[in-house]
């Protein structure tokens, strides 16, 4: 009993680097996960330089550690980036823009699991958005309880900007933060929103003028439920959420199928493949390669 008790304490005293899925260029873990001994609240930071695009590993490793969290009895958890730009920059384009079929396949699985592993979190959930977090950015800080963000950033579902319609279970975000026919307007218009006009709107709760404001903010956010009961909490969150889920879990095989077709249209995939190539362009002549 002792011995659990000082097991518990040292693994609440150490921060818990996630050693499991890493960078296989540098070898650096893909998320950094650390708990504070005092609040006993976990941050979640993602680490895949340079812009934290999701791919395979990186989902995964942001799986494992939610496991970890709802594991360790951390009271609630942080997603934020290691990055000071970019929070995430969405799905990895290398992904989607011609894509191996069998990878496509195990890559889709491991992006609905992330949503959903985000979505069903038992514990509080908040991100401290210290960067741009466009697309796939977006949909991970919305799938937390609460956003705080840094100013001079953008957020929002751009999908349509390059050329690709969002599925619905990922609209269904969208439409837990933002009235209906805003969400329409926006995820039309692929909007990125300002930091300004994402608060405005209700897409992030707060503003934070640094990262170390935003993880208090957070904090803050997380400690809100110190005197809720946390299974009567955890229960209520995922009854209020199950409609969402279940739109998703009832059909994860029509899902996949109908982004398979999706993805590989040649219309999509040369939209894609212009989309990535100005990307890559604005990157080399802002190194003053080009
Ligand atoms: C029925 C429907 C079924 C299916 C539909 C299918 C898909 C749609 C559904 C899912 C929802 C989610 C989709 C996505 O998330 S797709 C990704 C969209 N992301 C973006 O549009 C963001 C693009 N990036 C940027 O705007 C900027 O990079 C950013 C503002 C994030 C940062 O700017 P910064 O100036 O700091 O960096 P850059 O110089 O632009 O980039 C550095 C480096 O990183 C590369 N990069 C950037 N973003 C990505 C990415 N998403 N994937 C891969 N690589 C990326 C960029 O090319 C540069 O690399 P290099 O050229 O080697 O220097």
């Amino acid at each position: 009993m002792l011995r659990s008790k000082i097991l518990n304490r040292i693994r609440l005293l150490k921060p818990v680097i996630d050693r499991r899925c890493m960078s296989s260029a540098s070898k650096t873990p893909l998320t950094l996960l650390e708990v504070d001994d005092k609040s006993g609240i976990a941050t979640l930071s993602l680490n895949r330089p340079p812009v934290n695009s999701l791919n395979i590993d990186l989902m995964n490793s942001i799986i494992e550690s939610i496991t970890e969290i709802e594991g360790n009895k951390s009271r609630g958890l942080i997603l934020t980036s290691a990055n000071d730009r970019v929070f995430c920059a969405g799905l990895d384009l290398n992904e989607l823009h011609k894509p191996n079929q069998e990878r496509l396949k195990e890559f889709w699985a491991v992006f609905q699991d992330v949503w959903l592993a985000l979505h069903l979190c038992s514990v509080p959930t908040a991100a401290a958005i210290n960067g741009h977090a466009p697309a796939g950015g977006c949909l991970l800080a919305t799938a937390c309880e609460y956003r705080v963000m840094l100013p001079q950033m953008t957020i929002g579902l751009n999908e349509t900007q390059f050329g690709y319609m969002a599925p619905k279970w990922v609209m269904l975000s969208y439409l837990s933060v933002l009235p209906r026919r805003l969400a329409e307007r926006a995820l039309t218009q692929g909007k990125l929103f300002t930091t300004a006009e994402a608060l405005d709107v209700g897409l992030v709760d707060e503003i934070a003028a640094s990262k170390e404001e935003a993880l208090a903010k957070c904090s803050t956010f997380i400690d809100s439920f110190s005197k809720a009961n946390p299974l009567a909490r955890s229960l209520t969150k995922k009854q209020i959420r199950e409609p969402d889920v279940q739109k998703l879990i009832a059909d994860r095989a029509g899902d996949l199928k109908e982004c398979l077709e999706y993805i590989n249209s040649p219309l999509l995939q040369d939209g894609l493949g212009a989309y990535f190539e100005a990307l890559k362009q604005k990157s080399r002549s802002k190194a003053g390669k080009s």
